[in-house]
């Protein structure tokens, strides 16, 4: 009988595939980067093609590591970069464009557009997102816009558009499946997150053609079937959840009150919330943490574009590291004397600041300063970010879970020192899981416990485990006077202020 699933995680820049056994053990793992294009300043596009090809790559490489066949697969999750969008067409399954990453920026004029239609507050209410170009449905529109003839397809049907999720499952199913799940959807600036479903008002205002989108699914479902010819086997896709969520779910934060944050590239604090669809006052995002059985569970999402790529900025641009893993050791030499403070908006800030045009910025810099300050400056401002996402959550949010301990995952998580300072600066425990891959943690969960192979909610909770915690050592006068100086930093920086 089969008793491995095999989690895909499509990601921004790479794919991954994770064969997990019946007792939640990782057997095998592939992984493939692909290409980034970026045709001009502010735009990133992937090859849809490419995506397909790495993420079939990292299968087979998976399935060999582990000395399995797909059919030994009992079911697929799958769990991918969000908002991303592809728009193929129906008959011959080609994508019509490249794939508008989310990071892209060229919708910016059409949202202040809009904003200034005054229509943020409508967005707002029924998304829970903002008009901000990170999200699929002005990117989406565009491609409407702009791809000859792609406008009076869409509207004959001919045209079908998916987050990445979506078009993943349509290849895999030979094009038999034309579906999503509810986190995905409920990321593309077109979906009612309140009455779950596809929101006529929104496409008109968008001028998008309902027939083109895609049936939203629960995360646990079934989403399909592998065509053989296509795979060679047939294996059902049981799971499917934005990565974010899915690393929501990787981590049980099941409970209302419980967060996660996830240092990739970028980072992305969730916050369970329960049943309780809240609208921040803060400039986070509500957003669906997982639909199951037809209930919905919401989420206070905070986005920040550069955590990672502060360390690749380190690594890359300013050669003072060879390796990411050189970064918490280099930052630990700096001189505790100097207050040198990095405002990361390489690309605009993100939660809960909403500042597209503010560029990085550095402050404190003194004759004394070197690799080491710059190291400690670009770490300490992840930690400083994820705070100010949990300060904007709090005020959003109490229900008397003023007691917080702080999961964590990502690349980004194996640096004890920066842990370390995460939880200092927030004065919070921060525990870090010992899977660490809970993207696809997440993702297996999904598809495993609707195929039975592995246990519900409660029991896969109970089986979370820790690596350890870091427990908040600095002095309170210390942790204050270094806050302060971030909020200047920041304030200096904005374009808005
Ligand atoms: N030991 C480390 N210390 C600090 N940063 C790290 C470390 N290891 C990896 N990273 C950073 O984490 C990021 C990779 O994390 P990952 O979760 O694979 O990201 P993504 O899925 O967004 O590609 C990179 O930006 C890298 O610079
Ligand atoms: O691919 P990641 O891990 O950088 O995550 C991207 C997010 O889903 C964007 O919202």
């Amino acid at each position: 009988m089969a008793r491995f699933v095999l989690a895909i995680d499509q990601g921004t820049t790479s794919s991954r595939a994770i064969v997990f056994d019946d007792a939640m053990r990782i057997v095998g793992r592939g992984q493939k980067e692909f290409p980034q294009i970026f045709p001009q300043s502010g735009w990133v596009e992937h090859e849809p093609e490419a995506i397909w090809d790495s993420v079939t790559h990292c299968i087979r490489e998976a399935l060999a590591r582990a000395r399995i066949t797909l059919a030994d697969i009992a079911a697929i999750g799958i769990t991918n970069q969000r908002e991303t969008v592809v728009v193929w067409e129906r008959d011959t399954g080609k994508a019509i464009h490249n794939a508008i990453v989310w990071q892209d920026r060229r919708t910016a004029a059409f949202c202040e557009k809009l904003k200034g239609d005054g229509l943020e507050a409508l967005f707002t209410e029924k998304t829970g997102l903002l008009l901000d170009p990170y999200f699929s449905g002005t990117k989406l529109s565009w491609l409407l816009d702009h791809v000859e003839g792609a406008r009076a397809k869409a509207e004959q049907g001919a045209l079908c558009f998916g987050t990445i999720d979506t078009y993943l499952i349509w290849r895999l199913t030979g094009g038999k499946s034309f579906v999503t799940d509810a986190t995905n959807a409920s990321r593309t600036l077109l979906y009612n997150i309140a009455d779950n479903q596809w929101d006529d008002e929104l496409l008109k205002l968008l001028n998008i053609p309902a027939v083109m989108l895609p049936q939203v699914m629960d995360c646990a479902a079934d989403f399909g079937v592998t065509d053989a010819a296509v795979l060679g086997a047939a294996v059902p896709i049981l799971g499917v959840a934005g990565d974010q969520q899915a690393a929501t779910i990787g981590q049980a934060c099941f409970a209302p009150g419980m967060v996660k944050s996830t240092y990739g590239t970028g980072c992305f604090a969730l916050l369970n919330t329960g049943t309780d669809r809240v609208v921040s006052k803060n400039r986070l995002l509500t957003t669906i943490a997982y639909r199951m059985d037809g209930k919905t569970t919401y989420a206070l999402e905070g986005s920040i574009f550069i955590a990672g790529a502060a360390v690749q900025w380190l690594r890359d641009g300013l050669k003072v590291i060879g390796d990411a893993a050189e970064a918490g050791n280099l930052a630990a030499s700096a001189d505790p004397n100097q207050q040198v403070y990095l405002v990361p908006a390489f690309t605009g800030m993100g939660a809960p600041w909403w500042d597209p045009d503010a560029r990085g910025a550095m402050f404190g810099l003194t004759r004394n300063s070197g690799p080491a300050e710059f190291a400690c400056a670009a770490l300490e401002a992840v930690c400083f970010q994820t705070r100010d996402l949990l300060d904007a959550m709090h005020k959003d949010w109490q229900n008397g879970h003023d007691e917080m301990v702080l999961r964590v995952d990502g690349g980004m998580a194996a640096s004890d020192w920066t842990m370390q300072r995460l939880a200092d600066l927030l004065n919070a425990p921060v525990d870090r899981p010992a899977i660490i891959e809970t993207t696809a943690l997440g993702a297996a969960f999904l598809a495993a416990s609707r195929a039975g192979l592995w246990p519900g909610m409660d029991e896969f909770a109970k089986a979370w485990a820790r690596d350890y915690r870091f427990e908040p050592v600095m002095k309170e006068d210390v942790r204050l006077a270094k806050h302060t100086g971030w909020q200047d930093a920041v304030r200096r920086t904005l374009t808005h202020f």
